[in-house]
């Protein structure tokens, strides 16, 4: 269990989180939605101890920040680094293997097996420069799962992300929350969220809403949250449909 309690975050004068107070349960799929700049990100890094909070506190209970696993988003990530996918995915391992990353059969085996997971074994020898959006992604995923950490954080996954990849890399998602794991992310799709997503947290620097998905998304708390169409979307739950939805709205 994650427990926030009053959290602010500011960088320099610039307030980024205000007073945010929540619970995150063990086990539990969470999404955290919000408008641009609300906060999301600085959320995730914040439980990831990566920035200094300016005031509250944030308790991981008896976890350990190496039971943590942190999918970043694509675009923190140096894509012309010289490397391979193999040896990126291999990272994941780095708790287990030692400083010269001599990898066991085992961990061989795991390796292969994260790779298959996300459909890009035959990729294992590329250039991470030489992947495709999608690709790099399923590679972002691959070498969280050979972390095999308790607790997922995942900011924007399926950004930038093909429908089928988005299904496929969702099923992955759920898979590890299947096995007991808890997942914490970052999602802009509300339709993907309402289909997947048992609990929200809704974040416009402070904390909107925090619940079950269907008690978060309503047209209240999105209107609160500055977003005006999509609480537009919230009153005919057709989050799915936007293009639908705008043609409601004008008829
Ligand atoms: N390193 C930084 N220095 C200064 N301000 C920052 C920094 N990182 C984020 N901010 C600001 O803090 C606020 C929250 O940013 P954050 O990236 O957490 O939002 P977000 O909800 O993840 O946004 P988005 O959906 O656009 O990715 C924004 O106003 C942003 O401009």
């Amino acid at each position: 269990m994650i427990k926030i309690k009053s959290l602010s975050v500011y960088y320099q004068n610039n307030i980024a989180l205000s007073n945010i107070s929540t619970t995150l349960d063990d086990g539990d799929l969470v999404a955290i939605v919000g408008p641009n700049g609300a906060g999301k990100s600085t959320l995730l890094k914040s439980i990831m101890q990566q920035i200094t909070i300016k005031s509250g506190s944030i308790d991981l209970g008896d976890l350990s920040l190496k039971n943590i696993a942190y999918l970043p988003q694509s675009s923190q990530i140096d894509h012309t680094f010289p490397i391979t996918v193999t040896e990126f995915v291999s990272a994941g391992a780095w708790q287990r293997t030692s400083f010269w990353r001599v990898f066991s059969k085992h961990e061989q085996h795991l390796l292969k097996q994260a790779l298959a997971k996300v459909d890009l074994e035959d990729m294992a020898g590329r250039q991470i420069s030489q992947l495709s959006g999608g690709q790099f992604q399923r590679m972002l995923f691959a070498r969280m799962l050979l972390q095999n950490a308790e607790i997922l954080l995942l900011d924007e996954p399926f950004g930038g992300v093909d429908a089928q990849t988005t299904e496929l890399l969702m099923r992955v998602v759920q898979e590890c929350q299947q096995q007991g794991k808890t997942v914490i992310a970052v999602i802009h799709d509300l339709a993907l969220v309402q289909r997947y997503f048992p609990t929200t947290l809704l974040v416009a620097t402070n904390l909107i809403a925090a619940g079950k998905t269907a008690d978060v998304l309503t047209q209240q708390y999105l209107l609160q949250a500055g977003y005006q169409h999509f609480a537009y979307c919230a009153v005919h739950n057709s989050f799915n449909n936007p293009a639908t939805s705008i043609e409601k709205r004008a008829s």
